[in-house]
């Protein structure tokens, strides 16, 4: 259980500290009802971190992060930071967290909710029970790889440089994840690349096969295109359990597939490192795929569900509190299906509401369903 488990929040830029106040609101609910067991901590990271301390994430901020049980980011970015050397934007801030936690895997649950099948900008029939996994490997890859830059060639004309690399140590550890998850979930994974191009996607290919061969022969794998992906998730979402990509094609493909689930605003992930075999702990980060939406950041309007759930992600994986993950999971389904809508969800017929209506109404429901 919580006691004595330590949460440090990072709500970042743009719509990250909006949602992250509805997370606050319902810990101040399950406080009043129980008190809460664990103890909760504030930090800045991203372009307020830039601001305030002149670096995305301090050395302090990840000596916090590494002590915290858990983390729930909100977002980071914004137009104010545009100019910031590359170096040191804001985004620096959750890839240097990810990186210097080892948070190689990042699980993002694409699950379309019932009351939601009609917001989808796919036909009811395509995306009625769709409920994917993507686990994206977050530590190696396009973002990490060098060399990177942009330099200036002899005939003074800029060239810009980004590098895949993934070693084979890196790519197997990611895919025991994917093979896990997919044997408690319906048996299959499909795992994502394009090994007719690239030579580390020949090299994902091999190492995952391999070990689906001699670990896991009764999860189904399958190997697909990742462009072929992009399209089947919008033709034929329902084929898919797992999806295993890389850095770049897992952020990419839970994109689209949270257009599956009615809007960006919905899809939570969990970011995790290795299970350590003297503690039994694993550092976590928690965090919407959604970014800050600069386009609607101090609107009132963004839609909190993928901060909520992402909060309900750690207390099931870092807390094992899954009485109460599975409540506020409940809550947030229940408020949806009452006809309540962000924005971003608004379906005709529906009631309209602000960050801080959908915030509260979550907590009145949980209020009711623990009368
Ligand atoms: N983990 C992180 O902190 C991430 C940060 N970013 C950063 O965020 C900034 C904006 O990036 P974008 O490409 O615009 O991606 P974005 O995810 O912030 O927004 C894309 C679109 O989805 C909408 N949207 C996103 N979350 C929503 C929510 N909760 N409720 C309602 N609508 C929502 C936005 O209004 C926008 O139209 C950039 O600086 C980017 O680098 C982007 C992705 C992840
Ligand atoms: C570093 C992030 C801005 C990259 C991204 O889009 C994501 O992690 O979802
Ligand atoms: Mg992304």
């Amino acid at each position: 259980m919580a006691a004595n488990k330590t949460l440090l929040m990072l709500p970042g830029d743009g719509i990250g500290p909006e949602v992250m106040r509805e997370v606050r609101r319902i810990i101040e609910w399950m406080d009043r009802r129980r008190s809460v067991t664990f103890r909760i901590e504030e930090g800045l990271v991203g372009g307020a971190a830039i601001d305030a301390e002149g670096t995305p994430c301090s050395d302090a901020t990840v000596a916090r992060a590494k002590a915290a049980d858990a983390v729930l980011f909100g977002s980071v970015g914004g137009p104010k930071w545009d100019s910031q050397p590359f170096e040191n934007r804001p985004e620096l801030g959750v890839l240097r967290l990810r990186k210097e936690l080892g948070l190689f895997a990042n699980l993002r649950p694409a699950l379309v909710l019932n009351p939601l099948v009609d917001a989808s900008s796919l036909k009811p029939d395509v995306v009625r029970g769709v409920d994917i996994m993507v686990v994206r490997e977050s530590t190696g890859g396009i973002y990490f790889g060098e060399p990177r830059g942009i330099e200036t060639m002899p005939d003074g004309k800029r060239r810009g440089v980004d590098t895949e690399v993934y070693t084979e140590d890196e790519i197997a550890r990611v895919a025991r994840v994917g093979f896990d998850l997919a044997r408690k979930r319906r048996g299959k994974m499909t795992s994502v690349e394009k090994a007719n191009v690239m030579q580390s996607g020949r090299l994902w290919r091999a190492v995952v096969g391999e070990i689906g061969r001699a670990e896991y022969p009764d999860v189904q794998l399958e190997h697909m295109y990742a462009d072929n992906c992009a399209m089947q998730l919008c033709s034929r979402p329902k084929q898919f359990d797992v999806i295993l990509g890389s850095n770049l094609f897992g952020d990419l493909l839970s994109d689209l597939a949270a257009a599956l689930t009615g809007s960006l605003g919905m899809l939570p992930s969990a970011t995790l490192g290795a299970v350590d075999a003297t503690s039994g702990k694993r550092h976590a980060l928690y965090e919407p795929v959604h970014g800050s939406a600069p386009d609607i950041a101090g609107k009132g309007i963004a839609n909190p569900c993928a901060q909520i759930l992402s909060f309900a992600m750690l207390l099931r994986w870092s807390f094992g509190m899954e009485e109460d993950a599975a409540l506020l999971e409940t809550a947030v389904e229940k408020v949806l299906g009452g006809g309540l809508r962000t924005a971003d969800i608004m379906q005709t017929g529906m009631a309209r509401v602000g960050t801080g209506v959908m915030g509260e109404a979550v907590m009145r429901e949980l209020e009711k369903l623990t009368a």
